[in-house]
């Protein structure tokens, strides 16, 4: 059997070839993808800059929770779109992880029964939550946009456009942080849903950018990757534009 040594690899890897410019190394690519998505990430959009400095009404908070629980529904269906595109078992089981996370295992646990718990903490209904009645149009084609892409896209796009989720174990810890300051009249268990994600998301996307960054070897893949992060940062962008573009409606019909 031929080996070939390993230094001799690497310089064959980061050659620049006739297909295109050469890769860049992982390390690169994850400072990028980090960079990028801390960049454009939704905490510096004004909805959630307002959310984090305690200025939202309670008619704002109740908009945004009803609205992101359209997301939070539509994660598990995401998620198993993404499944369908793994080839390899252990991938599929680690990936599962995710749906169990949002759906429990009963009906009783997991981050849409949280984001529920959540949604009755700040008065609303779980009736109106789960009809989607508050639902706007601008946050129901962000959140349905995120879907097609993952069901589109290789699994190379699908799986990067998760990796958001390298920001959001923050954002969930400043609202721990904020939320009980800003906002007392919402009840602390209202609030486990944030809990929950900030090892989720660490775990989540972590195992994510392990994979992109073995997948993404060649330079049009990686910005593939890198596309898929800033898609994924004009959803969550839009999101919010849509929330708080309902706000200010509100505000010129008082
Ligand atoms: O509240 C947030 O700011 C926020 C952001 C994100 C994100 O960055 O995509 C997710 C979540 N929350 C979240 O709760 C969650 O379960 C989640 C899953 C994913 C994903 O793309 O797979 N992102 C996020």
């Amino acid at each position: 059997m031929t080996t070939t040594a390993p230094h001799t690899a690497l310089v064959t890897h980061h050659r620049a070839t006739e297909n295109g410019p050469a890769p860049w190394t992982a390390d690169e690519l994850e400072r990028r993808l980090r960079e990028l998505a801390v960049s454009r990430y939704h905490d510096r959009h004004p909805f959630n800059q307002r959310m984090h400095r305690g200025r939202l009404t309670p008619t704002e908070l109740r908009t945004w929770v009803a609205n992101r629980f359209y997301y939070q529904c539509n994660i598990p269906i995401k998620d198993a779109l993404i499944l369908s595109k793994l080839q390899l078992p252990a991938q599929r089981r680690s990936w599962l992880r995710r749906i169990q996370d949002h759906d429990g295992h009963t009906d009783q646990d997991g981050g849409i029964e949280r984001w529920l718990q959540l949604g009755e903490a700040v008065g609303l209904r779980r009736d109106e939550l789960l009809d989607h009645q508050h639902l706007l149009p601008g946050v129901r084609l962000a959140v349905d946009g995120y879907v097609n892409f993952c069901r589109n896209a290789g699994v190379l796009e699908a799986v990067a456009s998760s990796l958001t989720e390298l920001c959001a174990p923050s954002i969930m810890l400043t609202r721990l942080e904020t939320f009980p300051l800003h906002y007392p009249w919402i009840k602390s268990a209202g609030l486990s849903y944030f809990r929950g994600r900030v090892p989720q998301g660490r775990r989540d996307g972590s195992e994510a950018l392990g994979w992109v960054r073995t997948w993404a070897v060649t330079r049009e893949q990686q910005h593939q990757a890198l596309a898929a992060v800033s898609f994924k940062c004009d959803v969550l962008w839009s999101l919010l534009d849509s929330v708080q573009g309902a706000a200010d409606q509100d505000h010129c019909n008082a």
